[in-house]
């Protein structure tokens, strides 16, 4: 089997001899702990890596070099950390670190994103949300990954005629990507306890009344599914009040980005939320919902769960690995219940620690 991961030794001129760079900030450190417990798990991965982010942009000029897109392109599954750095923000959009994630996303048809959020036993304490509320939280959000305002074009900048500067992105959906992710979510939901919300902004985009559209022309095929419909400001409002009363949620690409991170923070923190990015064959990337966390980057202080989480997701999505992807949840599941929390969840483990406890767990 090979597979791809985001981390990289990489000792290329500028790089410096032996240094880890998978993508930015934090992103090797997680990465570092997720592929330290897939070694743990002796499962006959065959790992390879590549450089990607700012710091491919600083040795190959430019955040996804075309290397490191033929090797994501030819991996079965591919781990990813994050890309972002403070100081690659002055350089023109295609260098930015960010482009990395969107390019292999868009360059490899990745148009489904999974991210699950659920309260793991224990964790209430640690949740934002009030007690009584927490303990209902077992949610998927699937959210489209390769369209919407991140993709859409005109894009840029240009002078009006009042001399303003001015900014604009474009909003677009078409019926196919939107019936295609719908189906997603039908069959998602269908996998869970029957309910799909869509969430949208159908009262003021032309983009969400075509996705509501769309989406109730699809409930047709699924009469098994309840579908409801909600708008996303309300959604953001109920996520925080009963997110109980959710089980899957469908929607477009900029309202998933910002929903999982607020759901992050209902069972307690961004660094417990993996997620995978799925082409329409089931390839897929594998990485936390969160960025590069430049203000803890390089202090041992990253939560390294939501990564090995992702880990378990590839096993199981992509790999044909569903026990070795238990075992991990379960380990998971039995480090947080014993205490061991990371700085993020009020605690002091750091994120090596973290690792060498899941990897403990995994033995017990
Ligand atoms: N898929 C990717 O590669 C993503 C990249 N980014 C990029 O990351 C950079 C930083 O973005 P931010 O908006 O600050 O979002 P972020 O997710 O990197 O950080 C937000 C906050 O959460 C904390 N945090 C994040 N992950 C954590 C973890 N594992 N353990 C403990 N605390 C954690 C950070 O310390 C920070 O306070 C930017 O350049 C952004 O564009 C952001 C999101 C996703
Ligand atoms: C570069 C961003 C679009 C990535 C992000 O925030 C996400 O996918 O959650
Ligand atoms: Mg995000």
């Amino acid at each position: 089997m090979r597979l791809c991961t985001g981390r990289l030794p990489f000792s290329g001129e500028g790089a410096g001899a032996g240094r880890d760079i998978g993508g930015d900030g934090i992103g090797p450190d997680v990465v570092a702990q997720a592929v330290r417990v897939l070694t743990a798990l002796d499962l006959g991965l065959d790992f390879a890596e590549a450089p990607v982010g700012g710091h491919a942009y600083r040795v190959a000029g430019h955040p996804l070099p075309p290397e490191t897109l033929a090797l994501a392109a030819r991996a079965d599954a591919i781990l990813f950390g994050a890309v972002g750095d403070p100081d690659c923000d002055g350089l023109e959009r295609q260098l930015r670190p960010e482009q990395a994630i969107l390019g292999l996303r868009r360059e490899l048809g990745l148009f489904a994103n999974l991210r699950p959020a659920r309260l793991f036993p224990g964790l209430a304490d640690a949740s934002a949300l009030r007690p009584e509320v927490a303990g209902a939280i077992d949610l998927m959000i699937v959210r489209e990954l390769t369209g919407d305002v991140y993709f859409g074009t005109p894009r840029g900048r240009r002078t009006t005629a009042d001399g303003l500067r001015e900014g604009f992105d474009t909003m677009r959906y078409d019926e196919a990507e939107i019936a295609r992710i719908a189906r997603l979510g039908f069959e998602t939901a269908r996998g869970r306890r029957g309910r799909l919300c869509s969430v949208d902004k159908a009262n003021v985009l032309e983009t969400s009344q075509l996705w509501r559209d769309v989406v109730t022309e699809i409930a047709a095929e699924y009469s098994d599914v309840a579908l409801t419909h909600m708008y996303v400001d309300n959604a953001a409002m109920q996520l925080v009040r009963a997110p109980g009363q959710f089980d899957t949620i469908v929607t477009g690409n900029l309202f998933g980005d910002i929903l999982s991170d607020q759901a992050s923070m209902c069972v307690g923190s961004i660094g417990l939320l993996p997620s995978a990015s799925l082409d329409a064959a089931g390839k897929g990337l594998y990485e936390p919902i969160h960025g590069s966390a430049p203000d803890i980057a390089g202090q041992d202080r990253a939560n390294p769960l939501a990564t090995i989480l992702s880990a378990a997701m590839m096993l199981r999505h992509s790999l044909g690995l569903a026990d070795a992807a238990a075992r991990i949840e379960a380990a998971v599941a039995a480090v947080l219940a014993s205490g061991a929390r990371t700085a993020d969840l009020g605690g002091t483990i750091g994120t090596a620690a973290m690792g060498d406890r899941v990897i403990a767990a995994l033995a017990a």
